[in-house]
């Protein structure tokens, strides 16, 4: 029996990078945090020690500064050019992978005008990016992640079957609600990605919200077909969707009746509904996923 070193990659986890673009007086504000995940020709530090063929973290962190100089653009970009400088520029760097979260400021209105340079953190979910380089070869994924929406009808669940562990009560009306983590697949590299970005998260909302639903496992593919539909570089998307219940509230030891309208919140335990939509001729999605 031999002891030997499996699978390893390392980097420089969630950079907080907030770049202000300057046009005269108006700002535009970008916040990001930036994974940067480095694997490769790496046996040597984890087995002697010996550091050659490590590039520091913290080079990995300047290196995300240094290149936010330039502009950073569409995230998507920004992950690209990164995770080639690295397998580029490296020879013991065999591939890379850049995760970039988004945080959405929206601008401030001062005066009943919009602000130069005032912003507000905007509660409608991040927007997600990851690319793994190779080399030769990326791969792209896009995603939004915090995007909490409801329904305060339009929604079922019955027809499960009963065990004698079973209280549910069948329902044809109830609140839905689910904070989405979407993430998909782009089938190359040569896309709009703001435009994607925008018609995707608009084709979310839109099955959200105009689908009638029977579980939320229904409303999940719904959601998936319709970013498919309308995103032809989408290629898979991967859905994870927790079911935050809003259970009516029992009025009647206080005299009263509760005709649908006050619920509690709960936030735990949770219905969790993960599901992947894809296409059937979808290319091969390499290390996008790992
Ligand atoms: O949409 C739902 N799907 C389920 O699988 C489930 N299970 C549950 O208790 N409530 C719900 N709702």
């Amino acid at each position: 029996m031999a002891i030997v070193l499996g699978d390893n990659r390392y980097g420089k986890a969630e950079n907080r990078l907030v770049r202000v673009d300057r046009d005269g007086d108006e700002h535009r504000i970008t916040d990001l945090t930036v994974s940067v995940s480095l694997s490769g020709d790496l046996s040597d530090t984890h087995l002697t020690g010996a550091n050659d063929k490590v590039l520091a973290t913290d080079t990995q962190k300047n290196t995300v500064f240094a290149f936010a100089r330039d502009g950073i653009g569409e995230i998507e970009d920004f992950g690209l050019r990164l995770a080639r400088h690295f397998v580029r520029t490296q020879e013991s760097i065999h591939a890379a992978r850049v995760r970039i979260e988004e945080h959405p400021w929206q601008r401030l209105t001062v005066d009943g005008k919009p602000a130069h340079h005032s912003f507000a953190r905007s509660g409608i979910g991040s927007r997600t990016a990851t690319v793994t380089c190779d080399g030769d070869q990326a791969w792209v994924l896009g995603g939004v992640r915090e995007l909490t929406v409801l329904n305060s009808t339009g929604s079922e669940f019955w027809g499960f079957p009963r065990d004698e562990y079973t209280t549910l009560a069948e329902t044809k009306d109830r609140v839905l609600a689910t904070t989405v983590s979407a993430t998909w697949r782009f089938s190359g590299t040569a896309v709009d990605w703001a435009a994607a970005q925008e018609t995707a998260l608009a084709a979310l909302l839109d099955a959200f919200g105009g689908t009638h639903s029977l579980s939320l496992q229904q409303t999940l593919y719904a959601m998936g077909q319709r970013v498919l539909a309308e995103v032809p570089e989408i290629a898979e998307i991967r859905l994870s969707l927790p079911n935050k219940h809003h259970f009516l509230v029992d009025l009647a030891p206080f005299g009263a009746d509760n005709p649908g309208e006050v619920f509690h919140a709960a936030d735990r335990p949770y219905g969790l509904i993960e599901g992947t939509v894809l296409r059937d001729d979808a290319p091969p999605a390499g290390p996008a996923w790992s």
